[in-house]
Formats: structure tokens, C-alpha cells, sequence
């Protein structure tokens, strides 16, 4: 699978080179602290897996299955002169100050098999990426002149948010804006990083994500987002046109020989020690660990851990002296890499049932916190 995230702000540096810590620093990365956490005989562990809020993926559909997609949008836009019924299909959302854009609802507007082949397609990466058994109604619109989403946070609408565009010649489009527009995780921990002797622009402060043709764009909806208003074209064909929803239902997704029944009953009795030792960060961490777990036909033993999605946040008001004490002083406060050590650990130690003859099987296990 082609993962990428969006470039990390660079840190500016003076010729001397020693500005402190930038917009990025994680003080439980930073060598000195963790030589002082050494010095003081405090453990710390290991992240994991890097928070990661933004996956994007090109060339999510089979080309000609988004070609199939746009052409219907072509076609009935070709003649604006051609009245048919499908041509009133779409609603003119204006919220003042907030949301503007033209949208309606891919189960509506597409063709049956067509719609069918999106729904399946974005499905099946919920289930085996992000551990996600649904999805929620799939939108599709577009934004000519004026059209803009102000920055908002879907909170309840699922763990991962999807942007699949089918706009074209996004290089040679003939308006600007139309980017998907999220605040980069150290905003939100301004006062944690401040440098007095920093100034920070736009591109500092939110990440921009192109939306070229069949591009998927899946990020994490509670972090401040929107897009940015698109100002040029009028005309719909040469507008930023997405479908755009959210993946819902984090439930374990079994791939494989094993009996999806058998294994979830096994994996729900192997999971108990987990909630347990994570009992006591409940509360300190928010978000979405997703892990991959490659499990032994042969024997039933895990033979692999790794991270498919991590969306993982530390709390940042949380009372640092409570989580010590709660931690019983295993560990500072480091809870992103404590709650990943804490579930690989559990995670190898279970043993699935057997599948012999049929090889090995692959879980995608979301764990939520809230
Ligand atoms: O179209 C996009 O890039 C973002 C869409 C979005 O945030 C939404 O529909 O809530
Ligand atoms: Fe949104």
C-alpha cells in the first residue's frame, strides 16, 4: 500500500543553528530530556508507531472505474441547454459563514453498478486499513467560485474522515484554493512549543492537501479542518469535484482461513489484560491505534504486530502528577509509547485456533480511546 503524509515543517535555522525547539519538537524524543529521565532511573519507553492524521493515497480507483465515475458528471452537464431529470439532483448548501457548496448523494446520482463498485471499493479499505466495517452515506460535490468549507470538526461522525476527489487537470485547474485545509498537530499544543523568537505563516500553521484525480485523502475528522475557498471557474466540469464521507464502526476485520467467530471470541477474552493495564491511562489519551496482526495458520500464534493508522493524542491538560502516580512510576507520562508497548504485548501473547491447511490470517485491530 502507498502511504504518505504530507511533508513535516522544517524547523528555520539560523546560522548558528541553535533556534531551540521548533513547531515539531516532542520533548519525549528530545535526547537531552530523555538523558535526564535516564539519569533519574525513570524507564522511558518507545514509540511504535508515528502519529500519523493524514493517509493519502493516489490512484485509489481502478483508473477507468474513476474515469466511469467523472464521466457521468461530464455527461450531464455536457448541454446546458438539455433539460433531464437528473440535472436537478443537486442542493445548493449554504450555511452563512460556514459551509457553501454544491451537493447531492452518490447512491442518488450514480448508476447502480457504479455506485456499487465506489461503495465496495471504500469499503473494503475501511475493513483491511483502518478496521472499519462501514461507511457513512457517501456525498459527492462540488465547488466552483465562492465555494469554501470554513474550518470545522467532525467529532461524531467516525474515526477517519475520506476525500476521494475526481477533479481533473488538478495541475492546470482553472481556479485556485479547493485544498483540503488541516491544522498541523503542534497548533494545538501552541503553548507547549512557543518561541517568542518565531514568527509562523500559513503554511506553519495548516496542512494543505491537493485534491488531483482519484486521490484519496483519509484524516483524522477532529482536528480542525475545511477547504479552502475555491475562487476562478464557474463552470461545474472545471470545479473541484469530491466524493467525500467517513469510515465508521471500528470493529476487528479477520482476513484469512481463520473463522472470523472463533477468532473474535478468542481475540475478546485475549484482549481483557489490555483494558486492564490501560484502564489507568483512561481519559489521558484520545484517538485511534490501528494494528495489523499477522497470525500463524500453522500454530495460531501471532507472528507479526504493526501499525496501519495512528491517531493516537496525549491529553494535554491531563494532570501529569495523577498519571504518574497512576502509573505507579513505570514510566513518565509517555503515553502514546506505553499504550503501543502495552498492546503489542498483549497482542503476541494470544493464541488463535488453528487453520492448517489454509495458511496464515491477518487482523486489523482498531483500539478506540475517547
Ligand atoms: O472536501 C474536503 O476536502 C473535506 C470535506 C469535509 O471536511 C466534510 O465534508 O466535512
Ligand atoms: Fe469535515
Amino acid at each position: 500500500m502507498q502511504v504518505s503524509t504530507e511533508p513535516a515543517v522544517t524547523t528555520e535555522v539560523t546560522p548558528d543553528g541553535d533556534l531551540g525547539p521548533g513547531p515539531d519538537w516532542d520533548p519525549w524524543s528530545d535526547p537531552q530530556v530523555i538523558e535526564e529521565l535516564k539519569a533519574q532511573d525513570i524507564p522511558v519507553l518507545e514509540e511504535l508507531s508515528a502519529a500519523q492524521h493524514i493517509i493519502v493515497r493516489d490512484g485509489f480507483l481502478p483508473d477507468a472505474d474513476a474515469r466511469a465515475l467523472r464521466g457521468v458528471f461530464d455527461g450531464r452537464f455536457a448541454d446546458p441547454r438539455v433539460i433531464r431529470p437528473e440535472r436537478f439532483l443537486w442542493d445548493y448548501w449554504h450555511v452563512p459563514d460556514q459551509y457553501t457548496l454544491v451537493r447531492t448523494q452518490a447512491q442518488v446520482y450514480f448508476p447502480e453498478d457504479l455506485y456499487n463498485m465506489l461503495e465496495a471499493a471504500l469499503l473494503s479499505y475501511g475493513e483491511s486499513q483502518l478496521g472499519c466495517r462501514s461507511i457513512s452515506p457517501i456525498w459527492m460535490s462540488y465547488y466552483v467560485d465562492g465555494c469554501v468549507q470554513e474550518l470545522h470538526c467532525d467529532n461524531p461522525h467516525g474515526p477517519f474522515a475520506f476525500v476521494l476527489s475526481l477533479t481533473t487537470d488538478w495541475e492546470h485547474r482553472e481556479f485556485s484554493g479547493g485544498e483540503t485545509m488541516i491544522l498541523q498537530p503542534h497548533v494545538l499544543n501552541y503553548w507547549r512549543n512557543y518561541d517568542p523568537r518565531k514568527g509562523l505563516e500559513l503554511q506553519h500553521l495548516v496542512t494543505r492537501v491537493p485534491a488531483p484525480f482519484n486521490r484519496l485523502t483519509v484524516f483524522d475528522p477532529r482536528f480542525p479542518h475545511g477547504v479552502r475557498q475555491v475562487h476562478g471557474t464557474r463552470d461545474p466540469r472545471k470545479g473541484r469535484l469530491v466524493l467525500h464521507g467517513w469510515f465508521t464502526e471500528p470493529a476487528p476485520f479477520f482476513d484469512g482461513p481463520l473463522d472470523p467467530a472463533d477468532a473474535e471470541a478468542v481475540l475478546a477474552e485475549g484482549l481483557q489484560p489490555l483494558y486492564e493495564a490501560l484502564d489507568a491511562v483512561s481519559g489521558l489519551v484520545t484517538g485511534t491505534l490501528i494494528a495489523r496482526v499477522t497470525i500463524s495458520g500453522a500454530d495460531g500464534s501471532v507472528s507479526g504486530v504493526s501499525w496501519l493508522a495512528d491517531t493516537l493524542v496525549e491529553v494535554p491538560n491531563h494532570d501529569r502528577a495523577a498519571a504518574e502516580a497512576l502509573l505507579e512510576g513505570r514510566v513518565l507520562p509517555r503515553l502514546r509509547a506505553l499504550v503501543q508497548n502495552e498492546m503489542r504485548d498483549c497482542l503476541t501473547a494470544i493464541t488463535f485456533p488453528t487453520a492448517p491447511a489454509g495458511g496464515d490470517s491477518v487482523l486489523t485491530l482498531p483500539i478506540v480511546f475517547e
